[in-house]
């Protein structure tokens, strides 16, 4: 059976359960179960905190995990990112109140006040500064406010948080990070159960962002439709009925649907459709 650690709070909690049901596992039905069977796909999902899971995925008692790329770092544990997921999107930034400093070169001797130690310790290191950090378990931004540090390091998304707390980021982005898969570092990649639940999530981020496109068109614009809509491989095209007229279907990124099915009326195709993509294997 495989043994998958997925969060059990915060904000990777809800969509990361919304990606395993649509990939057709079974997931708990109330927020505070533990752990649950799905005997069906011979999986067992273990709800940890998120901070937690790349420990236990370190230490090979569960195969895989649900996780943020920056709290894998943070944790320096013994676990590689296999699979990105496309939510809980983030950036990991330096900031303090505006003029405090312009990049990471400007903090030596300053206290820096973040929950992820270890990215920031890291980063300074890197940079060779030499600087106090303090660790604090979230609300990092009200840290200068209240004397604790002169600049804090924090995922920012949309910026509000820092808005509200009259702090500016500075200097390049330390991390980029995002909901992953996780295994243990050199564990098993053929390993088929793991391989299976992969093909699984590729399946969701696929009929997440594409949309099935089907039209008809005249034989002589066909070379022109399809350079529009060239599909993943090829597309299909069948003869209609009516002569010197083919139907052709191919898949095509949702965000580009409404322009591409445009650009397909202006060179003359008609009846053009486009269908949810529910579940794919590619
Ligand atoms: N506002 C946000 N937007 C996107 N991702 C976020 C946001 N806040 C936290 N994350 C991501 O969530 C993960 C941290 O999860 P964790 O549960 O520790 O904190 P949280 O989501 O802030 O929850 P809470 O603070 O309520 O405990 C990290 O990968 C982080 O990048
Ligand atoms: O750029 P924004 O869209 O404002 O999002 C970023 C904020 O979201 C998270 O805070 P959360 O609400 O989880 O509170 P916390 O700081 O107590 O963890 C994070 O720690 C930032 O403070
Ligand atoms: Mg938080």
């Amino acid at each position: 059976m495989l043994r998958i650690a997925v969060p059990n709070k915060g904000s990777l909690s809800g969509p990361a359960g919304d990606m395993l049901h649509e990939a057709g596992y079974q997931q708990r039905r109330e927020s505070k179960e533990l752990r649950i069977v799905d005997p069906v796909n011979e999986v067992e999902f273990f709800y940890l905190r998120p901070r937690d899971i790349a420990i236990y995925v370190s230490s090979g008692r569960l195969d895989i995990g649900i996780t943020g790329r920056d709290l894998l770092i943070d944790s320096g544990a013994d676990a590689e990112e296999i699979l990105p997921l496309g939510f809980a999107r983030s950036t990991f930034r330096f900031a303090g109140k505006p003029g405090a400093a312009t990049g990471v070169e400007d903090l030596k001797g300053k206290t820096v006040a973040t929950s992820y130690e270890g990215i920031v310790a890291g980063h300074l290191a890197d940079h060779g500064v030499e600087a106090s950090v303090v660790h604090l378990d979230g609300a990092v931004e009200t840290a200068i406010e209240l004397g604790v540090a002169e600049v804090i390091a924090d995922v920012v998304e949309t910026g509000t948080s820092l808005r509200n707390a009259g702090l500016e980021v500075f200097g390049e982005p330390i991390m980029k990070s995002e909901a992953i898969v996780i295994r243990r570092t050199g564990a098993d990649a053929e390993e088929l159960k793991v391989q299976q639940f992969l093909r699984r999530l590729q399946g969701v981020l696929v009929a997440r962002t594409y949309v099935m496109m089907d039209y008809d068109c005249r034989v002589e614009q066909l070379e022109k439709a399809v350079a529009l809509t060239p599909g993943l491989e090829s597309p299909t095209v069948s003869p209609l009925h009516n002569e010197g007229w083919v139907a052709v279907r191919a898949m095509v990124p949702a965000k580009e649907a409404q322009r591409i099915m445009d650009d397909l009326y202006d060179i003359g195709a008609r009846a053009i459709l486009t269908t949810a993509i529910h579940a794919c294997r590619l």
